[in-house]
């Protein structure tokens, strides 16, 4: 599928999303473009986490128009739909590898939108592509673990695999849920570097829902402030203010 690399990454236009017929994200209008790190503030149900679930395509607009690498998404055909997927990898607060596996198998499990079935299957009994997974183990910092089970690994540890896995999905955008909220300030420290430097090197596009203020403000250059499934405000990080911040994490009593 041809990519226009002039284009915005993403461009939502009047985006909507209803989950079990209940508005979760309203009006969404905005872009991003190759190379932003852009963090996604807001208070627990504003629907970050939804939104991060849109722009990996597991959920559709319920209505507005979101372009994905300048292609539609709502019109697309399954297929093409999977292809576009491929430059979208995302990474979770609770890691999502297989625990019962090795860490080589998580971190293979970046091939398998490329892979046939076959050669995933052959995969589990003999590890393919040993030299290119030892390579992104090493990227991540922890080589040591090509065949560690991996329920043995540390949080930290864990994630840093769900980053190897990333690296060879090799996607253009990394999307990242609230990924150090089981991690401690250190380890946040580390893995927020490892993505920010993975990132920068390979301009690619991050987009990363945070609970932690300091950090948005330390690795990201641009901010989303969503509450109650809107924009609440959209501005350089720069441009962040105590006051912006109040009003976002204002209960209703408050305001
Ligand atoms: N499948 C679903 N059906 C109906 N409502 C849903 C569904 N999934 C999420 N919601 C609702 O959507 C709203 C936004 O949830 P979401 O998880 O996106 O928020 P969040 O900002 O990521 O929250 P947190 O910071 O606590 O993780 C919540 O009110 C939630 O209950």
């Amino acid at each position: 599928m041809p990519e226009d690399s002039s284009c915005p990454v993403y461009q939502l236009l009047d985006v909507c999303l209803h989950l079990n017929n209940r508005p979760i994200l309203q009006g969404l209008n905005f872009q991003v473009q190759q190379g932003e790190r852009v963090a996604v503030l807001g208070p627990s149900g504003a629907g970050k986490s939804s939104l991060l679930r849109l722009l990996n395509g597991s959920l559709k607009p319920s209505a507005g128009e979101m372009t994905l690498l300048g292609q539609p998404v709502s019109s697309l055909a399954p297929r093409n739909i999977r292809l576009l997927q491929r430059q979208v990898g995302t990474i979770y607060q609770q890691f999502h590898l297989v625990s019962a596996l090795k860490v080589i198998h998580n971190v293979n499990a970046g091939h398998l939108a490329r892979w046939p079935l076959w050669k995933s299957l052959l995969s589990l009994l003999w590890p393919q592509s040993l030299a290119q997974a030892q390579s992104v183990l090493e990227t991540v910092g922890i080589p040591e673990h090509l065949f560690s089970p991996t329920a043995q690994l540390s949080g930290g540890q864990q994630q840093r695999v769900a980053i190897a896995r990333l690296l060879i999905q090799n996607p253009s955008i990394i999307l990242a849920d609230e990924p150090v909220s089981s991690l401690d300030p250190r380890l946040s420290q580390d893995i927020l570097t490892l993505l920010t430097d993975l990132t920068v090197t390979h301009s690619r596009t991050l987009i990363i829902s945070l609970h932690d203020v300091a950090l948005a403000q330390q690795f990201c250059n641009r901010v989303l402030g969503l509450r109650q499934g809107q924009i609440f405000f959209d501005c350089a990080i720069a441009q962040l203010t105590p006051e912006k911040l109040s009003a976002l994490y204002a209960t209703a009593r408050d305001t």
